[in-house]
């Protein structure tokens, strides 16, 4: 794995020049830069356990998110870490917890907070395995949609660290269930993102149940303003480690200039035409991601649809199958742009832009992980520019232009395809070939050249596969807006349906398991009364965006601020 950020330029700068509470001293910057290049994980303070867990998952050198923050966050001081995505601060906050933790007492001692469901589970996860060599440590999440009964259970036995969302917390906490007078170390994870869906009110209610001499950390790969207030007010002393790549980045950043109606048609080709595996397409709403996936199911992509909308095993289930390689596409909202870490995720399509640099930076923050290559496309129309602009200039990156793939970019990608599978075949030599030599000597016979009768079964395996569909074989996917009774039309792309560029088509596919049909793409679980509870907390938060998005487009009319999503 190439890691590009021992090659890039890092510096620590202070950001966040806040006095902790009462007037007590500025903060302190930690110059990461300066540790970067002679730290090895051996050199942060890390406990022998720790180390260990540290080497099992492969990493040879810390990131230097992880090499700022770690040795401060061990000398119990307060910090604010901000890093680019995919760079590692689950582990900079993540290790010095767990090596913190007093197995003797069985009480919670380490809280995380995260603003999305899957997030808990992901990080729960890396802790669990950053865990495993201090045999006893238990780490629970702790989440809306999940089973109430297990979680009081495992509270009940007393777990060492819980990683959660706000709403469940807070629901443990008023229930009593939950205990957090021993916490000595707290990180709110994705900060910002917490404040801008307006959980600010339950993170400081959870803050006052934890004791006031608790070290307490946050991270983000974006810090708005905004979280100064937060951290005046929470942190105490707090050191800034801000890690800064002057280099490029491992993500390529493309836009392609298009028309509305053209915007499903460009998503196809980008897929068909390209040889990658994990894909997250951005939409803004719900029934857009469900549409979408739906479509492209038709088409034989391998997709599916993450929303709010569905319920909280479903959710998993096609994280799941992302992670599995089971699907190859995912449809989400913004719901899927914080934190998740897919390490396959190689392009992120912006079907529709988000309505800040910030959601931006995190939703082509899924691919390029861990010095990974990654390339994220955003599909705008020529009104959106200016918000590609204003990309270019607070992430200081270069967003260039490309055209959607041609129909010759297609055909060459499809026959490729092909061709491995053909290949396949040819190296096994399966016993299936067995009766197909003699028909095939039966047409040598009757004068016909072999190449010729190679070329036919060619043609005759391939179907239409290899032709892909046109603009005007798609319909497109309507605004959501401009969508009436009528929709229920049957769509000419099921015209499409079977003349997938993925049947079975890549050769490392077509052992990836079942696809997705066209109702994989728009399932329901059933509803627990933890589901309604945080959509009401979900219908509240999309209430609150609402009034925050029209603001927006009022501003962005003054020619401040992000486009208008639709044309
Ligand atoms: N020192 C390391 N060496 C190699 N890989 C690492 C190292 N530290 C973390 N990773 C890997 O890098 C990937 C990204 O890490 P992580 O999810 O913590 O990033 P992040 O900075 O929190 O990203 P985001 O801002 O998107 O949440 C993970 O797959 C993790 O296992």
């Amino acid at each position: 794995m190439r890691l590009l950020w021992r090659l890039a330029g890092v510096k620590g700068r202070a950001r966040h020049p806040f006095s902790g509470t009462s007037g007590a001293p500025m903060s302190t910057t930690v110059d990461a830069a300066a540790s970067v290049p002679t730290s090895t994980f051996d050199q942060l303070g890390l406990s022998a356990p720790i180390l260990n867990a540290v080497t099992d998952a492969g990493y040879d050198t810390p990131t230097p998110i992880q090499a700022g923050a770690i040795p401060l966050l061990l000398a119990g001081h307060d910090i604010i870490g901000q890093a680019r995505t995919g760079t590692g601060k689950t582990a900079a906050f993540a290790l010095p917890m767990l090596d913190a933790i007093d197995l003797s007492e069985r009480a919670v001692q380490g809280l995380i907070l995260t603003p999305t469901r899957e997030l808990a589970v992901q990080i729960a996860e890396a802790m669990e395995s950053y865990a495993r060599h201090r045999p006893g440590l238990t780490i629970l999440p702790v989440y809306g949609g999940a089973s109430m009964m297990g979680q009081l259970h495992a509270l009940r036995r007393g777990v060492h660290v819980v990683v959660g969302t706000p709403g469940r917390v807070l629901d443990h906490l008023r229930r009593q269930s939950l205990r957090l007078d021993k916490v000595q170390a707290l990180v709110l994870d994705e900060a910002d993102e917490m404040l801008r869906m307006g959980f600010i009110d339950d993170v400081e209610t959870i803050l006052e149940a934890t004791p006031t001499e608790r070290r307490t950390a946050l991270f983000s790969a974006t810090m708005p303003r905004a979280i100064e207030t937060v951290a005046r007010k929470h942190l105490r002393e707090p050191q800034s480690v801000t890690i800064e790549s002057h280099h490029r980045t491992t993500i390529e950043q493309r836009f392609i200039r298009l028309r509305y109606p053209e915007k499903f048609f460009a998503l196809d080709r980008l897929l068909r035409a390209s040889d990658h595996e994990g894909v997250l397409v951005f939409a803004q709403r719900r029934a857009d991601t469900e549409e979408i996936a739906q479509k492209l199911c038709e088409l034989g992509h391998r997709a599916q649809a993450l929303n709010g909308d569905l319920g909280q095993q479903q959710r998993e289930l096609v994280l799941h199958r992302l992670r599995e390689r089971q699907l190859d596409v995912v449809v989400g909202t913004d719901v899927a742009a914080r934190g998740l870490d897919v390490d396959h995720l190689s392009l992120v399509v912006n079907y529709d832009l988000p309505f800040d640099v910030d959601t931006y930076t995190h939703r082509v923050g899924r691919t390029g992980r861990a010095g990974r290559e990654g390339l994220a496309v955003s599909l705008v129309s020529n009104r959106q520019m200016a918000f590609i602009r204003q990309v270019e200039r607070q992430m200081k990156v270069s967003v260039k232009p490309m055209q959607v793939p041609s129909a010759a970019d297609v055909e060459h990608r499809a026959a490729e395809i092909h061709a491995a599978r053909l290949r396949e075949i040819l190296v096994a030599k399966s016993p299936e070939l067995s009766p197909h030599y003699n028909l095939v000597k039966a047409l040598v016979d009757e004068g016909f050249h072999m190449t010729e009768v190679a070329a036919a079964a060619s043609l005759l395996a391939a179907g239409d596969t290899l032709k892909p569909p046109t603009l005007a074989d798609l319909n497109p996917i309507a605004p959501s807006s401009h969508r009436n009774s009528g929709g229920n039309k049957k769509s000419r792309s099921s015209r499409h349906r079977g003349r997938s560029k993925g049947r079975g088509s890549r050769s490392s596919k077509s052992s990836r398991g079942p696809r997705a049909s066209k109702s994989a793409s728009d399932p329901r679980a059933s509803k627990s009364a933890g589901d309604e509870r945080n959509e009401r907390k979900d219908r509240k938060t999309s209430g609150r965006l609402a009034t925050r998005k029209t603001r927006k487009k009022v501003s962005h009319r003054k020619g401040q601020s992000p486009p208008r999503d639709r044309d």
